[in-house]
């Protein structure tokens, strides 16, 4: 008999159960997840085998105590916060303190948990045994606290001055900070993601989350986010090769000249070099095989799947880490099958085909994600999504 499956919301708790008697039972608190039901065309008795198919090897991921940082990235739309969110629960389930932390503009992690996770705060997600934290990073915060650092001093010059950097900002100083700022905008949110990296990396207050999980941006976004670092560092040698030139030439017209020296020289713990050390960091963290991954997601269509196996050249190209490729949304088989389910799997199996032909994708352990048939929100729903995913 085929069995189907009920998301059943029952006086504000959601109960997943196989009719007919069986083993997956799921229950909890508050999910936001309506009634909706899992149909036998979707999930006949023999494909709840085939959900686990593709299998993570999340042992791998959970056993170590040291920090962690996953990255999870891919087209819009494909499920990049869903997975996220219930690594970061299945993470805190197995007792590591975990963030999740969004870096899309466009955050969903208050949506996809169904709380209030918003204001550019770690908030604690309710619902789920361990600690988990969530961020969703926000460029307005990111202004104010440089605005703050500043010394809420409006004029770009004095900042400059601040950084050691006066003798540049003559030509700047009618320009206002508020204005830079905004014209920055393309570039904040992900300043504003390294900031937040680096305040894990160094901070002691969260040396005990021993898993960070990044739901990132679409692919463009979060490419720039990558080489961010690298772009900063070498922009910072270039300063301070011509800052150390103009500081040599100031100090030959001295003797020549006798003046007095108007500009010092700059030992080693000057504030470039401090955000040099801390850019190389960031940098680090990201390409670190030991301590990060990033997990591409996508679904089963031609586009998407170009779309990841550029991402994952790219990725490669910066030497960032990936092993793992979740291919979600998939139809998982049906001895009953409508038209459409029928010509949408055929056409899913191709695109299946064509990953395992894809040069950059091959070589990643896909894991095999279903389309469920209910929208994933909730601590609930996400725990359910995470057993099928991590495992
Ligand atoms: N396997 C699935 N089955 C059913 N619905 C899903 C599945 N995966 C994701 N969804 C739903 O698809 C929608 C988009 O998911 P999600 O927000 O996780 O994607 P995203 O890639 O983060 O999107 P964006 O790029 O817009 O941030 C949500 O409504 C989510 O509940």
């Amino acid at each position: 008999m085929a069995a189907s499956l009920l998301l059943n919301r029952v006086s504000r708790s959601v109960s997943l159960q196989r009719l007919g008697g069986g083993a997956l039972r799921f229950s909890s608190l508050d999910a936001q997840i309506h009634g909706g039901r899992i149909s036998g065309a979707l999930f006949p008795e023999r494909s709840l085998a085939t959900l686990a198919k593709g299998a993570s090897c999340f042992d791998e991921m959970v056993t170590a105590n040291q920090r962690k940082y996953y990255l999870l990235g891919g087209k819009g739309g494909v499920g990049k916060t869903s997975c996220a969110a219930s690594l970061a629960v299945k993470f805190a389930s197995h007792g590591h303190p975990t963030i999740v932390v969004s870096t899309d503009p466009a955050h969903s992690l208050s949506d996809s948990f169904s709380q209030d996770l918003s204001g550019g705060v770690l908030k604690p997600v309710q619902g789920v045994d361990s600690p988990l934290l969530a961020l969703e990073i926000t460029p307005e915060r990111m202004k104010e606290e440089i605005k703050r650092q500043a010394g809420g001093d409006k004029s770009v010059k004095n900042m400059m001055d601040s950084m050691g950097l006066g003798m540049f900002a003559g030509e700047l100083g009618d320009l206002n900070l508020e204005d830079m700022l905004n014209a920055a905008s393309p570039g904040i949110d992900e300043i504003a993601a390294i900031s937040k990296v680096l305040q894990f990396v160094e901070s002691p207050e969260y040396s005990r989350f021993t898993r960070i999980v990044f739901d990132t941006a679409p692919t463009g976004h979060t490419l720039r986010l990558l080489s961010l670092p690298d772009f900063y560092d070498s922009s910072i040698s270039k300063i301070t090769k011509l800052k150390k030139k103009i500081t040599a030439a100031a100090s030959a017209f001295t003797s020549v000249f006798g003046k007095k020296k108007e500009i010092q020289e700059q030992g080693p713990s000057n504030e470039l070099d401090q955000l040099k050390e801390r850019m190389e960091k960031v940098r680090n963290v990201f390409r670190d095989v030991d301590t990060t991954e990033f997990v591409i997601v996508t679904i089963p269509t031609v586009m998407a799947i170009n779309e990841s196996s550029r991402l994952h050249a790219s990725l490669r190209k910066e030497n960032v880490p990936v092993h793992r490729l979740i291919v979600n949304q998939l139809l998982p088989p049906s001895e009953s099958d409508c038209k459409f389910c029928s010509v949408r799997r055929k056409e899913q199996t191709r695109v299946l085909g064509l990953i395992e032909k894809d040069t950059e994708l091959s070589g990643l352990k896909m894991i095999q994600s279903p389309l469920l048939d209910a929208e994933i929100r909730g601590v609930p729903a996400l725990k359910f999504m995470g057993d099928l995913i991590w495992k």
